[in-house]
């Protein structure tokens, strides 16, 4: 068999880079177009002299090559959406003496009939594909990950790593932490983690349902159980999660009746509906979160000890946002762009002395009232940069003076944290010999690592 002799080269480069079923586009390390050929300049309507040397992002919609010319990390057969249709693009690294110099790449369509019809088959599909996600949220009802939790601080990286490690297992997990704090976002991720992910997620907001109507959105009721019940009955928050996850949240505010109740179906793995006559087995696992003091609680008996014992096999204490001063920068961006993507405004950034009193400022209402705040802020500012000037008053008048003196409290706390990481430190993790070097009680130092999340 001939191979391709030399003189055939361009005959080979002709035919396939000026075939008109492909649409090829090559640009260098920095992702500016060095070539373009006919056909595809001809779906896009443009000129070839005038793409060449413009950056990629200028000339094709939703282009992903500058960042293969970047990366070096080919894509294959990856939907992109070009001029109304969802094209099929294939992008491969360029290399010269194994460094990557640039990209290739290639739109596919064999004939125009060919294409709409594949078109409008893909069109379908991911039409399909959108509804079958969003009706899967909307039953799951866990939204977020553990990747959306954005952090730069140490404590919340292990924070993360931990909730790792007890995620794929059926324990329960009470989450601790100040309001706001993003314990929700935990729950969320932990299910997302679990066997349990394609199953529902289920939340109870203890402290917002009322009183009398409690049992019967936990437990359901059957038709005719009282006057006034819907027909056909209605199951309970527990018969809902039933295979999945049950997120009771503000756990501390339940009733102490409903405590007892919980703790029973905890206990036998059965549920009985108002006016039903059978229990109905059911599998869930648990995560509660509050931001109560459960031990205090339990001392003015307000909070049953023996569900305290059952939720609180794993132990998660959330810090709050001024123990963790790192995060708030990036926070800050984060939700500056999740607000103005809400609110439909251009606003880019925030002026260097704005981050200097988000980190001076204590924010007892967390990453919420950042958000908050943030969102007010994007809604005055009349610039694209929010300054001072458009933030709550609270926030603004923090002053660098206040901010220097510390709550008797706060020094307290950050002393006894320190001396606790450096006996830690000192007895290599050996938690018995770190309690002896502090001259305090094993329970209590696991008490006290459990609280500042060491
Ligand atoms: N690390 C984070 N990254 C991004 N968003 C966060 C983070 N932490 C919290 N948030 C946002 O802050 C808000 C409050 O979070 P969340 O509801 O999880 O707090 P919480 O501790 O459960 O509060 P509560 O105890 O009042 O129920 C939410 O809008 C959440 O999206």
């Amino acid at each position: 068999m001939e191979l391709i002799g030399d003189n055939h080269k361009q005959d080979v480069f002709d035919t396939f880079f000026e075939n008109g079923n492909f649409c090829i586009v090559v640009v260098d390390r920095e992702g500016y177009v060095t070539y373009m050929n006919e056909s595809y300049c001809r779906f896009l309507n443009l000129d070839k002299e005038e793409v060449t040397g413009k950056h990629v992002t200028d000339v094709i919609e939703n282009t992903r090559m500058h960042l293969v010319a970047e990366s070096g990390k080919e894509e294959m057969a990856d939907v992109q959406y070009i001029k109304g249709n969802y094209m099929i693009a294939n992008r491969i690294p360029l290399r010269s003496e194994g460094e990557v110099v640039g990209a290739f790449g290639m739109v596919l369509f064999r004939d125009t009939e060919e294409w709409l019809q594949m078109n409008s088959h893909i069109r379908d599909l991911l039409l399909e594909l959108k509804a079958y996600r969003s009706k899967r949220r909307e039953q799951t009802g866990a939204t977020y990950a553990l990747h959306h939790i954005i952090s730069r601080s140490q404590e919340v990286d292990v924070l993360k790593d931990k909730i790792k490690q007890v995620a794929p297992s059926d324990v329960s997990v009470l989450l601790r932490g100040e309001s706001g704090t993003g314990k929700e976002l935990f729950a969320h991720s932990i299910h997302h983690l679990s066997e349990r992910s394609n199953q529902p997620f289920v939340k109870v907001n203890c402290a917002a349902i009322p009183e009398d109507l409690l049992e019967s959105e936990l437990f359901g009721y059957q038709e005719g159980a009282f006057t006034g019940a819907k027909k056909g009955g209605k199951p309970g928050k527990f018969q809902l999660a039933d295979g999945g996850t049950l997120f009771l949240d503000e756990i501390g505010d339940m009733p102490i009746h409903a405590q007892v109740k919980i703790l029973r179906v905890l206990q036998e793995g059965e549920v009985e509906a108002i006016g039903a006559t059978h229990p109905q087995k059911v599998d869930v696992r648990i995560i509660a979160s509050t931001h109560q003091p459960l031990e205090q609680l339990i001392k003015d008996q307000r909070f049953r000890e023996d569900l305290f014992y059952r939720i609180n096999v794993v132990q998660f204490h959330v810090p709050a946002l001024r123990e963790r001063k790192e995060d708030i920068g990036v926070l800050a961006r984060s939700l500056l762009q999740k607000v103005t993507d809400k609110v439909g405004k251009r606003v880019v950034d925030f002026n260097a002395d704005v981050y200097e009193a988000f980190k001076r400022y204590a924010w007892p209402g967390n990453v919420r009232e950042l958000e908050n705040a943030i969102e007010s802020a994007v809604h005055l500012t009349r610039s694209e940069l929010i300054g001072l000037e458009d933030l709550p008053a609270a926030i603004r008048s923090h002053t660098d003076s206040q901010s220097a003196v510390k709550t008797l409290k706060e020094s307290l706390e950050e002393a006894e944290k320190q001396a606790i990481k450096d006996a830690i430190q000192f007895a290599e993790g050996d938690k018995v010999k770190a309690a002896e070097v502090l001259g305090i009680g094993k329970s209590s130092l696991y008490e006290k690592v459990k609280k500042y999340g060491l």
